[in-house]
């Protein structure tokens, strides 16, 4: 399985500093006597044989592959999980996969039946659904370094040849070592808190057996610990409301914005407009952020993702949240908003630890593309924003065409020049472990009319 094509650059590896020993080959060679972990590693090879000519042709691959294994009914929920990770884990590494010779050089594993799957495995993060697998199947090998730095050397490939080389001009950030572990890290599951008494939360979870830490970072957030992808719609702290799922770095975008105003500034903020809403994770987020005295009008182009949204605050009692469907936003009166949020649809970039296929299908095209349509939204949604009122634009991109470059364009336009930038701020993936984000906070000025004669 996942033979390098013809295509593809062979390396060769010469003698490794340390050696990756093979599974025993009598196993392979006789079915019947095959471990239950080796017919799982088989299992997995058939899987990614059937997934890997769609990568790079499949921007809907996670569908893909959720419908593959749901369709296997041996599977249980634990195999079910085994083989996500392992599948997400060779997605993360693929250019190194796809170019890795395990046959060229005997001296490298003497005598060996080593296959791509058991570097998958060796790649993999420890979970409880990985760990018995390479406790049986890797017994011999080192574990794997920390690092992306340290595996490349072991596998003599280079650590840049996991992103595409045409992005390092849209963040040179990215190829550094702290952000290229962070970008093929397996990301956490952070919860944002939802309720000021989270005491019930937290004994559910302890007697679910699971444990979490709360973020120094951001108040409200905590991260799920050693807990194996679980259904968190069946605990009861979530049909009540009181967790929603929301990546650290998504919950830093609002209050990083806000973070150049005072209380008092915040207090005169009360009517916002959420442009992009889609299910309202932020609109949530800034419906506890601001407080019940304030109002958030909530708005999006998938009818789907605001009916979402409805339930989500029905669940939690938010009821400062109206959502207002699109035709009306643009046929109606326009309103004037204290604040707009411009959460706007991007590349993904900054989520490729999780959603690591965005690597291979995702080009400068598709960035150009994105940014066209991110200034259109921008501008379309800037009128709307009142006298001394502000625009956050945010994006989970990390491409600086789609961040900083929308926000000069924006600017640039003589119709925004009552605009001017309060601060923008990349969160790279490494500074707290989170995906990677961007966000603007742009002030209109409070005299337009001065503006409108100058
Ligand atoms: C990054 S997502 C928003 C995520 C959401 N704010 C949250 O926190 O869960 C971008 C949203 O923009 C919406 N969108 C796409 N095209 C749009 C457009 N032309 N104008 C406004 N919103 C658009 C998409 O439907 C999508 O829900």
């Amino acid at each position: 399985m996942c033979a390098p094509t013809p295509n593809n650059t062979r390396t060769t590896l010469a003698k490794s500093r340390i050696q990756l020993p093979s599974i025993a080959t009598s196993a392979i060679e006789n079915p019947a006597t095959m471990s239950r972990a080796e017919n799982q590693l088989r299992t997995f090879e058939t899987l990614w044989g059937e997934i890997h000519p769609h990568v790079r042709i499949d921007r809907n691959l996670p569908a893909r592959i959720q419908q593959r294994l749901a369709k296997e009914k041996r599977f249980g929920s634990r195999d079910r999980r085994l083989y996500r990770e392992l599948i997400y884990t060779a997605l993360r590494h693929l250019p190194w996969l796809e170019t890795q010779n395990t046959h060229a050089s005997p001296s490298f594993i003497p005598h060996s039946e080593l296959r791509i799957s058991h570097l998958v495995l060796w790649l993999a993060s420890d979970t409880p659904a990985t760990l018995p697998l390479k406790q049986q199947l890797l017994a011999n090998f080192p574990p794997a370094p920390a690092t992306i730095a340290e595996r490349a050397a072991i596998l003599e490939q280079q650590p840049a040849r996991l992103l595409p080389a045409w992005f390092r001009e849209h963040c040179p950030a990215a190829f550094e070592p702290p952000e290229i572990d962070a970008l093929h890290t397996r990301a956490p599951l952070w919860l944002r808190l939802q309720t000021d008494n989270p005491a019930p939360v937290f004994a559910e979870f302890t007697a679910r057996g699971w444990t979490w830490q709360v973020s120094d970072t951001l108040p409200g957030a905590i991260e799920l610990l050693a807990v194996n992808d679980p259904d968190l719609t069946k605990t009861e702290a979530h049909q009540r409301g009181l967790i929603e799922i929301q990546d650290l770095g998504s919950q830093l975008i609002l209050p990083t914005a806000l973070s150049s105003f005072s209380p008092s500034d915040l207090q005169s903020f009360s009517l916002f407009l959420d442009a992009c809403a889609g299910a309202g994770g932020k609109t949530l987020q800034l419906a506890r952020l601001l407080g019940p005295a304030a109002q958030i009008d909530a708005t999006d182009p998938r009818p789907d993702a605001l009916a979402e949204l409805k339930t989500r605050a029905a669940r939690a009692n938010i009821k400062n949240i109206r959502i207002l469907p699109q035709p009306a936003l643009a046929s109606g009166k326009p309103r004037s908003y204290d604040a707009v949020v411009v959460d706007a649809p991007c590349s993904g970039t900054g989520t490729w630890r999780r959603s690591p296929h965005l690597k291979y299908t995702t080009t400068e095209e598709t960035i150009r593309a994105a940014a066209a349509r991110q200034l259109e939204i921008l501008a379309r949604h800037a009128p709307l924003v009142r006298a001394a009122g502000i625009l956050i634009y945010a994006t989970c991109s990390l491409s600086r065409r789609e961040n900083e470059d929308v926000v000069t364009a924006f600017l640039a336009d003589p119709a925004h020049a009552g605009f001017s930038l309060v601060r923008q701020n990349t969160i790279l993936p490494a500074a707290h472990n989170t995906d990677g984000f961007f966000t603007a906070t742009l002030r209109r000025a409070d005299d337009l009319n001065r503006l409108k004669s100058t």
